[in-house]
């Protein structure tokens, strides 16, 4: 479980994120959305340490990553995977190696127990036949799931994706979607995505929160989402054209 309390964050005096708490469960696809510029990835990103919170904490399962001894943030670190925006492959690096790349950086893991959990990953997102070949020469979804591969490699318990279908075409987004919450449930991994898609939100929200200027104004779970009051929300949702016409 990954808790957050009253997080905060200000860039040159302006409030981004205004005391976030909440609370990530294992085993489910926990969704935050919100229009462009509300704080998602400065969330994110204070949640993984790449920002940090000015206030507030992130406890994975119960260890306060900013506030713990060095050794502690190290093992929390090595538990999270994380899919980035774009995928951001080494583009110089075949697909295989692209997925072996975290278990070279931070095991000692023989070459055979590499070559090993690398094929185990490429199996699981459906990419065996590919491991030899470049990015450049593979598709938008099948890069999404070198970077899911990646992600999962280290066996993480927590997983981060930043708008995993950003670029793909409607049927490519739902498989993805589909295969991290496959692999969420499959292995327990607390998974957190960032999306702007009601494809997504309908889907897959097992836990959705939506942020709006900053602030938190709404989470819950799909079924009950488009029967929000909050306007703010309402207005995020039913800009989409097929939501309102099924709210009609
Ligand atoms: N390093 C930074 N320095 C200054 N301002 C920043 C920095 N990072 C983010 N911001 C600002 O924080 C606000 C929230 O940004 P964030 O990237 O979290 O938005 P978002 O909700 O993820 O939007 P989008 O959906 O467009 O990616 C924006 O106004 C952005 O300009």
């Amino acid at each position: 479980m990954i808790e957050i309390n009253n997080i905060s964050k200000a860039f040159n005096g302006k409030a981004v994120l205004k005391g976030i708490s909440a609370q990530f469960q294992k085993g489910e696809t926990n969704l935050i959305i919100g229009g462009s510029g509300t704080g998602k990835s400065v969330l994110l990103k204070c949640m993984i340490g790449l920002v940090k919170p000015d206030q507030g904490n992130v406890l994975y399962n119960g260890r306060n990553f900013y506030n713990c001894d060095k050794e502690t943030q190290q093992s929390i670190r090595r538990e999270m995977g994380v899919l980035f925006q774009g995928g951001a492959l080494f583009d110089s690096k075949t697909v295989e190696e692209n997925v072996r790349f975290p278990l070279d950086m931070l095991t000692a893991q023989s070459a055979e127990e590499k070559r090993e959990r690398v094929a185990f990953c490429l199996q699981r997102v459906g990419l065996e036949a590919a491991a030899k070949r470049m990015p450049s020469e593979i598709s938008g979804g099948m890069k999404k799931r070198v970077g899911i591969a990646r992600a999962i490699v280290m066996n993480p318990a927590y997983l981060f994706c930043d708008e995993p279908n950003s670029g793909l075409d409607p049927l490519t987004s739902v498989k993805i979607d589909e295969l991290i919450k496959e692999i969420t449930e499959e292995y327990q991994i607390t998974t957190i995505i960032i999306t702007h898609d009601m494809n997504s939100v309908m889907e897959i929200g097992q836990n959705i929160m939506f942020l709006y200027q900053g602030d938190k104004l709404w989470e819950g779970i799909n079924s009950e989402i488009t029967k929000t009051t909050v306007p703010e929300l309402k207005e995020f949702l039913f800009s989409n054209k097929l939501l309102r016409e099924m709210q009609e």
